[in-house]
């Protein structure tokens, strides 16, 4: 039996537009998912996931033969629910060159899914890593990222970047632009999490994105410039001490380009009432800078806040569900003990 897991993360610039090749910074959080793994002795593969959808289910499948688990549920929901995890499977036996492995598999999440903090990309890493440790055949934890990167990728239809999972794997802040994936240092910053409650379709919002790209010179403008405010981000990161608390020039500097970010991405459409009410009100009780994090339609934002301010005035907005400081998770995917 191996358990492994791996973390969540934000954006701190470029969601949606990294997927077009423009780069991104994400920072691993310290929420993470642990995917618990036990080889078969048939191909068989059994999952149980309590975190997935209201109440959580268990099936137990046959993967060998594709078929779906026998579930009272429409099976475009099982699809959807098991995507992930049917694709890092798939995945892990690749990378063992074990077609035919089975596995029994319990994924425990502690990141609330579709909600912009990484949940697929945090199941799918760990899940890789720990099913290959179970069949003797681990894998750098690079490739895992590449492998996760697949999946994700096979998931969301040919439209995912390397961000989420790069992040999730590796740990601390990265920026990732096409294949070019980097681990990047920084000063611990002041990350405080807002949370609706809600969730956004991944691939839908993605879709929408590069459907107004496709039709509007300007829309491809806006995630050009979404580009432009990561490359000035990421000068003001490699021009600060990361061993040094981060200063208030910095700081805000950076919110700015966050309200920028924030800014350009609701232009694109992936914004929300909760989502902007959250921005608002993190802005107004004086966060340096706050925008939505990962696909958006509902979800997470983030700002910047050292006082306690923003969390509080948070917990107080409608529509708001719960507010969190989010700490930079050092570690990417780990071994734990099962
Ligand atoms: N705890 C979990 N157990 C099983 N699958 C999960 C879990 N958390 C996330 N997933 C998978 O990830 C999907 C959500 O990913 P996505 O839409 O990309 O949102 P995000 O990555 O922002 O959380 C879920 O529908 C599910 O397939
Ligand atoms: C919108 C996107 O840039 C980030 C999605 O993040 P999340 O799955 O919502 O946490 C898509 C991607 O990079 O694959
Ligand atoms: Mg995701």
């Amino acid at each position: 039996m191996t358990t492994s897991s791996a973390p969540g993360k934000v954006y701190l610039f470029g969601e949606h537009a990294v997927v077009y090749g423009e780069p991104a910074i994400p920072c691993a959080i310290e929420r993470r998912a642990r995917v618990t793994v036990e080889p078969r002795e048939d191909d068989h593969v059994r999952v149980e996931a309590r975190d997935l959808t209201l109440d959580g289910f268990t099936v137990e499948y046959d993967g060998s033969t594709g078929d779906r688990p026998d579930v009272a549920v429409p099976s475009s929901l099982v699809d959807a629910a098991m995507g992930y995890v049917d694709a890092a499977v798939r995945q892990a036996r690749a990378a063992a060159e074990s077609p035919k492995a089975g596995f029994n598999i319990t994924v425990e999440s502690d990141i609330p899914l579709g909600a912009g903090l990484g949940s697929s990309a945090a199941v799918v890493v760990a899940l890789i890593d720990a099913a290959t440790r179970s069949l003797d055949a681990p894998i750098e934890t690079r490739e895992v990222a590449n492998r996760a990167y697949r999946a994700e990728f096979e998931v969301q239809d040919g439209q995912a970047s390397r961000a989420d999972t790069f992040c999730s794997a590796m740990g601390g802040a990265v920026r990732v632009e096409g294949d070019d994936c980097q681990t990047i240092e920084t000063p611990r910053l002041p990350i405080v999490v807002g949370f609706d409650g809600g969730a956004g379709d991944t691939g839908t919002l993605v879709s929408g994105v590069r459907e107004l790209k496709n039709t509007y010179s300007f829309a491809a403008d806006t995630v050009s410039s979404i580009g432009d405010i990561v490359r000035r981000g990421e000068l003001l990161l490699a021009e600060s001490d990361p061993t040094a608390a981060p200063s208030e020039q910095l700081l805000t500097e950076l919110g700015e380009l966050m309200n920028f970010n924030h800014g350009l991405l609701s232009a694109l459409g992936v914004s929300s009432r909760s989502l902007d009410a959250m921005v608002w009100s993190a802005r107004d009780a004086g966060a340096y800078g706050a925008k939505l994090t990962g696909a958006g339609g509902g979800g997470c934002i983030v700002a910047l806040d050292s006082t306690p301010e923003t969390r509080t005035a948070l917990r107080f907005t409608p529509g708001c569900e719960d507010a969190f400081r989010a700490e930079l998770s050092m570690d990417g995917v780990r071994v734990e003990e099962p």
